[in-house]
């Protein structure tokens, strides 16, 4: 796992894995460092705890390459941390000790006080980024947590076999949506919609849709705020009714596929979304004043309205049409709308 998750560039999970790897080597009596293990066991929960969390916080890069320095310094300095922390709350225990309500909370001090609020940190971690890593990794920290503290009464191996199943899911997931989603409009990609072509019945209608004058719109405004807008439409595009599921085709072209449906149900749903584009006011940040002082500075011109409109061409499959060839007519009949004068919906 550990090879794989390195291979793919998932450094964090890589060197996760290696950390279980040791914990269950350690637990073998054979093994040279067992005993040295189990002598420093407050030490470890602590540092791996700690180690989770710096995990959350930092990126991944190639498990072989320069930045291993720096997850090595990082690591370190987890270590001393938490060997610092043992060593010197022994003034924190008989502060509390002193302390009528705290005084059973006592033995909590040393390692599970800490290692708990590392455990919230990178659930708050998780939550805030939406990165399944991150989500994992604060998995990883509540089993080992409770692991060590005996609350799961499961052997070493049994858990590295769980948390190995997890990892790999978790790669999949993120190589899945790697392949199948697009980075900048969080849409499915063109092949995705491949995919989908395979498994569609006899009836179904497509629509090309195209952004209009979009050259036009970067050269006035800057690729930048066109990658904005392409994303703001995309919003508006995934919230297509009528069962329609959208995909991007390639740069400002889009397509929408409804399954099981012929074009005149699917026209009125593609005739509100274009409505609902055009008079989309879209409120773009103005991506040369990005710092934090300029724009409380110049709120009122950090900000800028701005609006596009789409051309749709629709086209349903007729018999013994391949999905290439509806595709194909859509595409005629978005280049005829564009004749058209654009905004508009052809068939
Ligand atoms: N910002 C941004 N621009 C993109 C992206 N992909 C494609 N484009 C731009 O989209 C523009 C497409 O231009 P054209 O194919 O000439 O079409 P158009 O200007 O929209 O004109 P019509 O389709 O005829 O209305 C090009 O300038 C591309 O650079 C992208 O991911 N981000």
């Amino acid at each position: 796992m550990t090879f794989f998750a390195a291979q793919f560039n998932r450094s964090r999970i890589a060197i996760a894995c290696l950390v279980w790897l040791l914990f269950t080597a350690s637990q073998q009596e054979a093994v040279f460092w067992s005993d040295w293990w189990r002598k420093n066991q407050s030490w470890l929960i602590l540092s791996i705890s700690l180690w989770f969390t710096v995990l959350a916080l930092i990126k991944d890069r190639a498990f072989l390459s320069i930045h291993a320095v720096s997850r090595i310094i990082y690591f370190i300095l987890c270590a001393g941390v938490s060997f610092y922390w043992l060593k010197f709350n022994v003034e924190i225990v008989s502060f509390v000790s002193q302390v009528n309500l705290l005084i059973d909370l006592k033995e909590y001090f040393p390692v599970i006080f800490p290692s708990a609020v590392f455990g919230f940190v990178l659930l708050l971690l998780s939550l805030k980024s939406k990165d399944l890593t991150v989500a994992v990794l604060f998995t990883s920290s509540v089993i080992w947590q409770l692991y060590s503290s005996n609350t799961l009464a499961l052997s070493a191996e049994v858990i590295c076999v769980m948390v190995a199943l997890i990892y790999l899911l978790v790669v999949c997931i993120e190589f899945y949506f790697l392949a199948y989603r697009d980075d900048l409009t969080g849409l499915p990609t063109r092949r995705a919609l491949k995919q989908l072509s395979l498994s569609l019945s006899r009836r179904y209608t497509v629509a090309m849709i195209d952004i209009d004058h979009f050259k036009k719109f970067n050269d006035t405004y800057g690729h930048d705020i066109g990658d904005q807008v392409l994303k703001l439409v995309a919003t508006k595009l995934a919230n297509i009714k009528g069962g329609g599921r959208v995909f991007r085709y390639g740069g400002e072209e889009f397509t929408a596929v409804f399954p099981r449906k012929n074009s005149e149900v699917c026209l009125p749903y593609l005739e509100s979304l274009r409505e609902d584009v055009a008079s989309y006011e879209m409120v773009i940040r103005d991506a040369s004043r990005v710092g934090k002082k300029f724009r409380k500075a110049h709120k009122s011109q950090s900000y800028k309205m701005v609006n596009v409109t789409i051309s749709i061409g629709i086209a349903q499959k007729s018999s013994k049409q391949h999905f290439d060839q509806v595709l194909k007519h859509a595409d005629l009949a978005l280049y005829r709308a564009k004749k058209r004068g654009r905004n508009n919906v052809s068939e």
